[in-house]
């Protein structure tokens, strides 16, 4: 089943509809009818936050949904599906994938990430994981622990992986290049042009979060192109 659920992914564009509680499309209703709209636009597969919003979007859209839960605990720099409670509550809303945080640092818990790995793959094995990684070395951490997916979510944000204003394609170069676990590019991708320089790097799909679903971003990216060229402009003058 999990090897049907990743083809399905293949070669395909996976959108992320997600909204923090200061974002203005904060809301399942929202996130359901932005997983709606990917849907009509031929996406894949959504990657979905929160099990209400999980809930929703399995309600009213056909498409397979990577699950997280976003959840910040004082002891821990890890807030995406940090411990086995929100991979429980995201399972239970229908997540048909568990995305989880997949770097080497402390967990809430305190358990260390093969024992985290291990238990998911005892209490749920027929969930797909998806190791978010920030680096080549956590992602090849994560091949030998056998997750299913491996994507580049953390690339930029953790403190000690590569900082940059576009999506890390080196490190999917570098990933899928070892052919040994399908990879998702993820962070960052702008434009048509940098999914295809993804899947010219090798990545089994591509999800994009901010680019298709923040219209306050996006209209952001408008508004400082045109104030760009304002001052170019006067410049000239
Ligand atoms: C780093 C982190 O917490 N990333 C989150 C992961 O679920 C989301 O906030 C991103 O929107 C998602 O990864 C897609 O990325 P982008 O929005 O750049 O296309």
């Amino acid at each position: 089943m999990e090897t049907a659920l990743i083809n399905r992914l293949k070669a395909g564009c996976i959108v992320s509809c997600q909204a923090l509680k200061h974002e203005p499309l904060f809301g399942s209703d929202m996130m359901a009818a932005m997983a709606v709209a990917a849907e009509e636009g031929g996406a894949v597969a959504i990657r979905a936050n929160t099990p209400k919003d999980i809930e929703v979007i399995k309600n009213r859209c056909s498409l397979p949904v990577i699950g997280l839960y976003k959840r910040i605990y004082d002891n821990s720099d890890i807030y995406i599906t940090p411990t086995m409670t929100e991979v429980e509550q995201i399972v239970s809303a229908g997540a048909d994938f568990v995305a989880v945080d997949a770097t080497a640092r402390t967990r809430p818990d305190g358990l260390a990430l093969e024992e985290f790995i291990r238990s998911l793959r005892e209490r749920f094995p027929s969930v797909a994981i998806v190791a978010d990684v920030s680096t080549f070395e956590e992602g090849v951490r994560m091949m030998d622990l056998q997750a299913d997916l491996v994507s580049t979510t953390l690339s930029g944000y953790t403190s000690y992986s590569l900082q940059q204003q576009e999506p890390d394609f080196e490190l999917v170069r570098r990933l899928a290049g070892l052919k040994r676990v399908p990879v998702l590019a993820e962070g960052r991708i702008w434009t048509a042009g940098d999914c295809l320089r993804c899947f010219e790097a090798g990545a089994h799909a591509v999800v994009i979060g901010t680019a298709i679903t923040r219209p306050q971003e996006i209209t952001k990216r408008f508004v400082e192109a045109i104030r760009h060229r304002g001052e170019v402009d006067m410049n000239a003058h």
